[in-house]
């Protein structure tokens, strides 16, 4: 029959010949549009709903609470709830006197990971062991009287614990609200389940022996869950499922809890608890839907007729496509609309499907326990162990730290004692020169400091160097200095501007200061500022020429006392060191260019191999000759390179030719 026909026939009224008379008017039939949506899975609804949808806004109170204005220094301080009643709550890391509560002073709070109706659920690192759990903490003040306000903490206190239910650790109330602290789980089914989709056989298979294990627990403590749906259930990062959320369970041995039973969420309502108690059975109801929802991905419908279609076992094939007939009739069986045909936690425990899977289950929990306790037990030994080396290597590394300490003072001062080579610049030089010869302790006097420290890393530290005697002069920056005999216009900074430094006594030709292109920034401020205070020309070399012919004949003077002395030197014997500081420079300039003007002999290897043949061993070569020169006439002896005999009568590199 078509739909629509279908449709008019229910929503019309028939209107027998035994009552013509009787006046009805007509159902309209309901449009195609607006009828009920058919089951379908959450994956197809995803795909037609828009995926960002503004949510709803939270109601706010603007009016406070009468009893809230009247209430007089309510007692703030955070009380334990326990079996028997509310204890004080202590903590060595809780402060009475801080303003801030005892979970903001207790605990490190990482972020909010689940909001419920009741609360909100955050993740913590408690300050005392340094673990995470899930802090619930109720959303609206508890009303003080109320019977059921610690109902979810009780609960939780009550039910011995078990493996497959969120493990509880304490509760406690301050300023009306109640705060639940438990085992942290790594995400709800609700959100594996929307992330995957229709979960593989197997998973499905061990969702279920867990949750069942968990049910099975309750229902022999003689408690009702009534609330058991994918958001109450959470997995571990093993994947072993664990229910929660105590808020709702009814404890039977309690008349008040049975009294005050309510409804589960709807979508995995019995429908036999819309006129009537939760019990075992409505929550095998609640779990068998839970499960059609994992193995299925249907989006679940609390409401209308698809909701009463499901109750009426009238899920559509294509859902189960995939899906093995044992766990097929197990749901059949567990969503029944008659709960009398609903199977016990104990009987579907004893099903064969199951049975096979409890034992193996239970091993995998098992060792997966043992594997996290293994874990932090070895991560609390290596801390101890670190703990206890750091204890005893302590005072070793303090130790060997003063040694080092102390070495390195006494290397200072050894250092300090020394005479420091200046570095030569033409400014150290000249400053170091007329130093030795008394001309600078005359000029320090008037004579303004030199500005520039070409310090590098092999010199001493500024303070600990040799003071340079103030040296006055006019400063050149002129790069382009082509005097190599004289050795003041070398500098040894690779980015300092050759400086001229020459007295105008001894080059008055040379032209007064002119900065030229290329001169360091820093050197031309210098410059300028040398300028502004009007240093003359002269300012400070005072006795000119025969200062300068002095010191160079002290220095040649000085130069060949030092080679004398080296060459009768015992080198093992200390008390012959010389106690003279080198000269500057390496070479004075006169014996430089006097070195320059003889002819050198140079080495000729040939004469290690063959020393009779002088005349071809030996060769005077003129400095003009070029290393070069020679290298270019191969030495080859027997047929063999002098390199490799070198090399074999040296035992060395042949590079150090
Ligand atoms: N122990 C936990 N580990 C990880 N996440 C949790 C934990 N407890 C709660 N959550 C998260 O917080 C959400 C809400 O928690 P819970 O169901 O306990 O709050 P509720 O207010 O009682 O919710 P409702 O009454 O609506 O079921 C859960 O869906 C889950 O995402
Ligand atoms: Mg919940």
């Amino acid at each position: 029959m078509d739909e629509t026909e279908e449709n008019t026939s229910i929503d019309s009224i028939e209107v027998g010949p035994a009552s013509p008379h009787v006046l009805v008017t007509p159902r309209i039939p309901i449009p195609v549009m607006m009828r009920e949506t058919p089951l379908s899975t959450k994956r197809e609804r995803q795909a037609i709903t828009p995926r960002f949808r503004r949510p709803a806004p939270r109601m706010i109170k603007t009016v406070p609470q009468t009893r809230s204005i009247w209430a007089v220094a309510k007692d703030t301080t955070p009380r334990l709830v326990t079996p028997h009643g509310p204890k004080p709550l202590e903590s060595p890391k809780y402060d009475r006197n801080n303003s801030q509560t005892f979970f903001e002073q207790v605990f490190q709070i990482d972020e909010i990971i689940g909001r419920g109706s009741f609360g909100e659920v955050f993740r913590a690192r408690c300050r005392e062991d340094s673990q995470m759990y899930a802090i619930k903490v109720s959303i609206a003040p508890m009303r003080q009287h109320s019977i059921s306000k610690y109902r979810e903490a009780e609960s939780h206190m009550i039910i011995p614990p078990h493996k497959n239910l969120v493990k509880f650790y304490r509760a406690w109330e301050e300023t009306d609200h109640l705060y639940i602290q438990t085992e942290l789980c790594d995400q709800s089914l609700q959100q594996y389940c929307t992330v995957n989709h229709a979960l593989p056989e197997n998973d499905i298979w061990n969702i279920f022996v867990d949750l069942l294990e968990a049910v099975h627990h309750l229902h022999t403590n003689d408690m009702i869950h009534d609330d058991i749906k994918p958001e109450n259930i959470f997995l571990t990062k093993h994947k072993i499922c664990k229910l929660g959320d105590f808020g709702l369970v009814i404890n039977l041995k309690n008349p008040n809890d049975v009294k005050s039973a309510e409804e589960g969420d709807s979508k995995y309502l019995a429908p036999e608890v819309l006129n009537g108690k939760p019990t075992f059975a409505s929550d095998i109801f609640s779990l068998g839907v839970t499960i059609l929802e994992a193995a299925t991905d249907l989006d679940v419908p609390s409401s209308g007729d698809s909701w009463h279609q499901i109750r009426n076992g009238e899920i559509p094939e294509r859902f189960f496509v995939g899906i093995s007939t044992d766990l097929r009739v197990l749901i059949e069986q567990m969503i029944d609309k008659d709960p009398k045909k609903r199977p016990t936690s104990r009987v579907l425990r004893q099903h064969q499907s199951i049975r096979k899977r409890r034992e193996k289950r239970s091993w995998f929990i098992m060792s997966m326990d043992l594997i996290d306790n293994f874990t932090s037990f070895m991560s609390s030994i290596l801390v101890w162990c670190m703990a206890f080396l750091s204890v005893v290597f302590h005072p070793i590394a303090c130790f060997s730290e003063a040694i080092k300490n102390r070495r390195s003072e006494i290397c200072a001062q050894f250092v300090n004692n020394q005479q420091h080579t200046p570095i030569h610049t033409p400014e150290t030089s000249k400053a170091y020169s007329e130093s030795l010869t008394g001309v600078a302790l005359r000029q320090q006097a008037t004579a303004p400091v030199s500005p520039f420290d070409f310090s590098d890393d092999e010199n001493p530290p500024h303070s600990q160097r040799r003071p340079l005697t103030a040296v006055s002069r006019r400063l050149n920056f002129d790069e382009n200095l082509d005097d190599d005999d004289d050795e003041q216009a070398t500098c040894s900074s690779s980015n300092s501007s050759a400086i001229e430094s020459v007295d105008d006594s001894i080059s008055p030709k040379r032209n007064p200061v002119i900065p030229v292109r290329g001169t360091p920034k820093s050197a031309r401020r210098l410059l300028s500022s040398y300028r502004s205070q009007n240093v003359p020309p002269h300012a400070g070399s005072g006795d000119g020429f025969n200062n300068n012919s002095l010191r160079e004949k002290e220095r040649t003077e000085r130069y060949l006392r030092m080679f004398q002395a080296e060459k009768h030197l015992d080198w093992n014997d200390h008390s012959n060191m010389i106690d003279e500081a080198p000269p500057p420079m390496s070479c004075p300039p006169r014996i430089r260019r006097s070195v320059r003007d003889t002819r050198v002999p140079t080495l000729n290897f040939n004469l290690l191999d063959e020393p009779k043949n002088t005349e071809e061993n030996v060769s005077i070569v003129s400095p003009k000759n070029s290393p070069a020169g020679i290298r270019q006439r191969p030495l080859r002896i027997g047929g063999k390179s002098l390199r490799s005999r070198l090399m074999s009568f040296q035992g060395s590199s042949g590079d150090e030719i």
